[in-house]
């Protein structure tokens, strides 16, 4: 049986690759989708804004929804200090391994944990069984029906604090109308819009950031 396109990516990443160093791969990957053939990893400019919003985080705990590949995983947990961790939630079981491999290659495993399931059943467990206590750092990358559902959810399983980051992907293009109408209806966020271009084309895409009831002292000033 023929390869998926998910293996080539590994192939290509494995054989180019410059292994535990993650801008490399992060580079092979970005370069074989632009040359080969087009994935939906979060790619380069938009990655640049998630790099920006992960270093404002300066999580202690992040979650990813949607691991895919493990681009995006790479990208965050290269940004993470010593102690710190990225769990990522993948439910098809091919591109958790494909995820697994590549990350390992980035060397980043040790920080990266990703669990495999839907997040629907994943989230409610992340108290008890992962020990988390709550998120610092949210990244929303999965199906985009389920943004405003999964993020009432981790809101119901009491893992948003205050200050807690929101970053969502492809707002616009393929677009997650519900969320923006929810996030941007709920007092409890603050939404920021960051204006992009879908990965690896030239087609108009943006991510939206809402933080948490953010800081009091934004209102005294
Ligand atoms: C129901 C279970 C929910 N719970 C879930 N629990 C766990 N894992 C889940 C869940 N739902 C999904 N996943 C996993 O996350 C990944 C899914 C990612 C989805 N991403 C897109 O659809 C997209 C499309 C385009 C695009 C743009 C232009 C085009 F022309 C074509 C495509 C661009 C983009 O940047 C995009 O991120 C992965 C494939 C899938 O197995
Ligand atoms: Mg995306």
């Amino acid at each position: 049986m023929d390869q998926s396109k998910e293996q080539r990516i590994l192939n290509s990443v494995s054989y180019n690759a410059v292994k535990g160093d993650p801008e490399s791969v992060i580079n092979c990957i970005d370069k074989y989708c632009s040359q080969y053939e087009w994935a939906m990893n979060v790619g380069d400019e938009k990655g640049t804004i998630l790099d920006k919003v992960v270093e404002e985080a300066d999580p202690s705990v992040a979650l990813e929804l949607g691991t895919y590949c493990g681009y995006s995983a790479i990208r965050i947990a290269r940004l993470l200090k010593p102690n710190t961790r990225l769990l990522t939630i993948e439910f098809n079981p091919e591109f958790a391994s494909i995820a697994k491999e590549i990350i390992e290659i980035a060397g980043l495993s040790e920080k990266v944990t990703i669990l495999e399931g839907h997040s629907e059943d994943i989230i409610p467990q992340l108290k008890k069984k992962y020990e988390v206590e709550t998120l610092d750092f949210v990244f929303l990358d999965h199906w985009k029906e389920r943004y405003a559902p999964d993020t009432i959810l981790l809101e119901e399983c009491g893992l948003l604090r205050k200050g807690s980051i929101l970053l969502a992907d492809n707002i616009i293009y393929p677009g997650a109308p519900e969320f923006i109408k929810y996030i941007r209806s709920n007092k409890r966020f603050e939404c920021t819009s960051y204006p992009s271009h879908l990965e690896y084309m030239k087609v108009e895409d943006a991510m939206e950031k809402a933080v948490k009831d953010p800081g009091a002292a934004a209102m005294l000033f």
